[in-house]
């Protein structure tokens, strides 16, 4: 891991001066510490679902019989394996795929981003490259995550090594997120302009995921299991690392290997919610109105093994079994965090004042009224996994450093024109709840990351916080809620203690969404 990720050196060689807001020097002394962890927590989230570990752990050749291993099916491997995949952690699934099962590969086509054999290259990841006379062909497209000409190249490349694959054959399907853009084949006689022009405009007018997808799929050759269809009658193998909250299969990259369940009807509600039904192109109404009346209906995938290999879950109970080798009694409170940042941030407020309260003797507790404020709170963001009643049992009986961990993805509403992303700006807010409260006689810290190493247009990872940020940065000058109003977590980050919060891990080959960390440590 320590290619993958550098622990900021400025991090780990801070000198030791006193808070500008006053607090002790020690206490800044045990800050760094907790930061240096939070660190190689979010490493360790981020190694569990590195293309390599992912792929040894789901596959396993006996090389004397070419038996392959997939969970508790088996296929037969005689030079009769080919290799598609799309998506932007698919250069080094495939590089660990042709590592393990490359005497048997007979060719391969997969559809990456823009620039990143470049990317990893100069980050020496050699791990997440091919071989260089490598039988799987490589298209990069899909620029700012957006359908291209390069992407409508490879994926007819994709569909035309499928139909040519016979009942022999075995077809290992790679999928991660950000695969609907690196896979574009829309049914005639819809154009790749027009369909990139509808996800747009459902995209910025507030779908999600789910209902992008479900548009998609109905105007798509290869999506909605048209994949899998393509490659009957070969066996079909797909191994998929989820960037959506809950895993469906059928939404991640908009499911080319699993039978769409949507009908018309679903997709001209949702063009309906989005004010889009009136506007369409002919070519699309086209299209629906041939689905409507397909007399086949939905094609079945019944030759087609779907396996999840990586996920946000995966990754956080590696942190926390890491946390808990540190010392730490670690809780994975949800790998479903959604909603509006701000929501999210006030919830981590608060949820670290009431559990920094129960760690702490009587006389500093929480308030019962923020206790239910946490709870409702809670509800509200209607999180289905949240594990907030153990969390909290946890602490009380911790007596010791506790850590909470999360993930998922929550959204942001831009505000202007600054440079930001997801996790710097949850970050900033959860510094600025944080510095709300009377502190207690606990450190405390919060970490945000994105688990691809990018954090929106930035070049940093995400952030850590701690209670002080807020009187620290007005301390240099710096007004938190002014760069919040503008939409500037990035800058200020830059801008504070010389860039020192930022977490700066580089591309990191996977992407499994957000990780967030909480630690509390009694002093
Ligand atoms: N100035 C900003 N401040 C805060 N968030 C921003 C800003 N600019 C962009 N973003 C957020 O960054 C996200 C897009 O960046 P990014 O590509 O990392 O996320 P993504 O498309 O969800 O991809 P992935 O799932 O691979 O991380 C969006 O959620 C967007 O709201
Ligand atoms: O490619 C996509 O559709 C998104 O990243 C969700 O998987």
């Amino acid at each position: 891991m320590a290619a993958v990720l550098q622990v900021l050196p400025c991090v780990a060689r801070a000198p030791l001066r006193p808070l500008l807001s006053g607090g002790p020097v020690v206490r800044q002394a045990s800050g760094m510490a907790l930061a240096e962890q939070a660190q190689q927590l979010f490493e360790s989230t981020v190694g569990a679902v590195l293309p390599g570990p992912m792929l040894h752990r789901a596959l396993s050749l006996d090389p004397g019989s070419g038996l392959l291993k997939v969970r508790d099916r088996s296929f037969q491997l005689r030079q009769n394996l080919h290799l598609v995949g799309f998506g932007k952690a698919v250069l080094g699934m495939a590089a660990a795929a042709e590592e393990l099962l490359g005497q048997h590969l007979v060719q391969g086509v997969i559809s990456v981003p823009k620039g990143i054999r470049a990317a990893m290259e100069r980050a020496g990841k050699q791990e997440m490259l091919l071989k260089p006379h490598s039988r799987v062909q490589v298209f990069e497209g899909a620029e700012d995550n957006l359908p291209d000409r390069d992407a409508l190249r490879a994926a007819l490349a994709i569909r035309q090594l499928a139909e040519g694959l016979t009942a022999d054959d075995l077809l290992l399907v790679l999928i991660s997120g950000g695969g609907s853009a690196l896979l574009p084949a829309p049914i005639p006689p819809v154009t790749l302009e027009e369909k990139q022009t509808l996800t747009k405009l459902l995209a910025a007018r507030g779908a999600n995921i789910q209902e992008l997808n479900t548009i998609r799929k109905a105007l798509s050759q290869l999506k909605g299991g048209g994949l899998a269809q393509a490659a009957y009658p070969a066996q079909v193998v797909s191994l998929i690392l989820s960037d959506v909250v809950g895993d469906p299969v059928e939404v991640i990259a908009s499911g080319p290997t699993v039978a769409s369940v949507h009908n018309v009807q679903d997709c001209l509600h949702i063009l309906n919610r989005y004010g889009l039904r009136a506007a369409l192109p002919r070519s699309v109404k086209t299209v629906l109105a041939r689905a409507d009346s397909d007399p086949h209906g939905p094609h079945t995938c019944g030759h087609v093994l779907n396996v999840i290999i990586g996920s946000n879950a995966l990754a956080l109970a590696e942190a926390q079994r890491r946390a808990e080798a540190l010392g730490y009694r670690a809780v994975v409170l949800s790998a479903a965090i959604q909603g509006d940042v701000k929501s999210v941030a006030r919830f981590y407020g608060l949820l670290a004042q009431v559990a920094g309260a129960h760690l702490t003797p009587p006389g500093t507790a929480a308030s019962m009224e923020q206790e239910e404020q946490l709870h409702e709170l809670a509800a509200e963001l209607q999180l289905p996994d949240l594990r907030l009643k153990e969390a909290l049992e946890t602490v009380v009986g911790a007596g010791g450093p506790v850590c909470l961990l999360a993930g998922g993805e929550p959204t942001v509403q831009l505000q202007g024109s600054g440079k930001g992303g997801r996790n710097q700006e949850l970050a900033l807010r959860v510094g600025a709840e944080l510095g709300r409260w009377p502190p207690g006689p606990v450190d405390v810290l919060f970490l945000s990351g994105g688990t691809d190493g990018q954090d929106g247009p930035t070049e940093a990872a995400g952030a850590w916080v701690v209670p002080e940020l807020a009187s620290q940065a007005a301390a240099e000058g710096l007004d938190v809620a002014s760069f919040l109003s503008r939409s500037d977590s990035h800058t200020f980050f830059r801008c504070f203690r010389g860039g020192m919060h930022l977490l700066h891990t580089g591309l990191t080959g996977t992407n499994v969404m957000d990780a967030h960390l909480l630690l509390l440590r009694p002093r």
